[in-house]
């Protein structure tokens, strides 16, 4: 046990006082794993597939010398940006962590800088939520003789609970996929008091205000991708893309059974992401032909539903999706169990009608004893309108085994790797979890002289239609058109 706690006030709270090597009270220890925390939610929806990092360096004095974040995939670890802004005064100092460090695949870039800078003494917000991960920067830490501190483990109150969910929902859509084996997904509907999401003739714009679209735009920029069902796409000819300004901008899928799609249509046009449409296997050839040629991705599935589209997002290394649906999907979505947030948007207002459409269809319930339970409600005004949102599953439990210091490290069994002979990813960096060879959007890589340059998202984002062959279950092929004619890499790069 690393701290030693003196109680100095009990009631309902806890509060303790302690000591640890570097002279920090517990509750700094909090207060720094929480800004560890919030800082690196400040590239939401960039780091994908990577969780978001974040690192406080501070010093015994109480000072904080160096804080950084992951800014996104493939850029520098949190853990190395905050020792370059510390420098010397890395030197006895502790390192903040909202999540044990990726320490995988030989590559330990983010433990080795926190060891080479002189930092004695580690406080992670939660372990790597990738078993095959779990652990090993811990154990890599202590080798070299820091002490290290994991919230819930070594530290326990009612405060360090609060910490250590102020970690795990920077990183909730990781935390989801790595224990459900499918992307974190969240049905967001904007509806009126009386509970419609349209008037009877479908007419839909606008029932909340701009404030809570905005809102809206930034949901988009955390996600990776959004989707909508065919009939969103006739009646609301949507755009889909995040306007909030400079934000990650997610990938647009549309599910549609018959591919009964009109020739025009927003989504079509790939200027500023581009489009995946996910039908059964057989619809409508020629029009699959046409949206290929327009650039659009076409993936047939053998059997169109929400389970196995889920499944094939997450094979191909996606966290997070935002369903922007309308009723039926909304609640074949939610019958699968695939949804696991709730965002509702209620407008103050009415519009009636008997067939003005709802947001979730038929469930088949007939008692109000079977209603599906939100937990976690939150209330939120925003302009006149009022935002719940709740959790329709639980947070999993991620309580990790935690392995004894001189447990060798080894492979899940239960989880099946991916065969590597038929997915042709140059960096399949994560055998169990998300992989890629692909990137979103635009991220920052140095140059030859470690200036950083700039990576246009058009560039990478159109490399995830190129190569990304997924045939774990046989289960999708998938069409591209003209504009999606990269080269395979080569297996120097696999
Ligand atoms: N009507 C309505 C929403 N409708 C949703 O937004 C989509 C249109 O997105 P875009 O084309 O990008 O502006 C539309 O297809 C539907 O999914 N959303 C809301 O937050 N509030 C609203 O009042």
């Amino acid at each position: 046990m690393a701290l030693s706690f003196a109680v100095v006030a009990s009631s309902s709270s806890i509060m303790c006082k302690a000591t640890n090597a570097n002279n920090h009270s517990h509750l700094q220890d909090l207060s720094y794993i929480k800004r560890a925390a919030l800082i690196s939610d400040k590239s939401a929806g960039f780091t994908s597939p990577h969780p978001n990092f974040g690192c406080v360096i501070v010093t015994p004095s109480a000072e904080v010398v160096g804080e950084a974040y992951l800014y996104a995939q493939g850029t520098k670890p949190a853990e190395v940006l905050a020792v370059e802004a510390a420098g010397e005064r890395c030197r006895g100092a502790t390192a903040y962590v909202n999540m044990e460090p990726g320490d995988c695949h030989g590559d330990h870039t983010a433990v080795s800088a926190l060891v080479q800078a002189g930092i004695t003494r580690a406080v992670i917000g939660m372990r790597h939520p990738l078993q095959h991960l779990r652990g090993n920067a811990i154990r890599a830490f202590r080798s070299q003789g820091l002490q290290v501190d994991v919230l819930g483990e070594d530290m326990q109150s009612k405060l360090v609970e609060e910490a250590r969910k102020a970690c795990l929902l920077v990183n909730l859509p990781f935390v989801y996929r790595a224990a459900s084996r499918v992307p974190f997904s969240v049905l967001k509907y904007a509806m009126t008091l009386d509970g419609k999401i349209a008037a009877s003739s479908g007419h839909a714009a606008w029932i909340s205000s701009k404030l809570s679209r905005n809102r809206v735009f930034e949901l988009r920029g955390r996600s990776d991708a959004i989707i909508v069902g065919g009939n969103t796409v006739r009646r609301d000819n949507p755009r889909l893309t995040a306007r909030h300004g400079g934000g990650h901008m997610p990938i647009r899928i549309v599910l549609s059974q018959s591919l009964d799609l009109p020739e025009e249509a927003n989504l079509w046009d790939l200027s500023d992401v581009s489009t995946v449409v996910v039908t059964q296997r057989g619809a409508r050839r020629s029009f699959q032909r046409y949206l290929a040629s327009k650039g659009v991705e076409v993936v047939e599935l053998d059997i169109l539903n929400p389970r196995d589209v889920m499944e094939y997002f997450h094979d191909r290394g996606y966290l997070s999706i935002l369903w922007e649906c309308g009723g039926t999907l909304a609640a074949s979505a939610i019958s699968s169990g695939v949804i696991h947030k709730v965002f509702a948007f209620v407008a103050p207002k009415i519009i009636g009608g008997k067939n003005a459409p709802s947001p979730v269809g038929e469930l088949g319930m007939v008692e109000m004893s079977q209603a599906l339970d939100l937990i976690d409600v939150c209330f939120e005004q925003i302009g006149p309108d009022m935002l719940i949102s709740g959790f329709l599953q639980p947070i999993p439990d991620l309580t990790p085994t935690i392995p004894s210091e001189d447990e060798t490290f080894a492979i899940d069994p239960t989880v099946a790797p991916f065969e590597t002979s038929i997915i042709f990813f140059y960096k399949t960096w994560d055998l169990y979890g998300a992989f890629s060879n692909f990137s979103p959007h635009p991220i920052q890589m140095p140059d030859e002289d470690g200036k950083q340059v700039h990576r246009s998202q058009q560039s990478s984002s159109t490399g995830l239609h190129r190569q990304n062959k997924i045939s774990k279950k046989s289960r999708g092929s998938s069409t591209t058109g003209k504009a999606n004619t990269a080269a395979t890499p080569s297996s120097g790069e696999i």
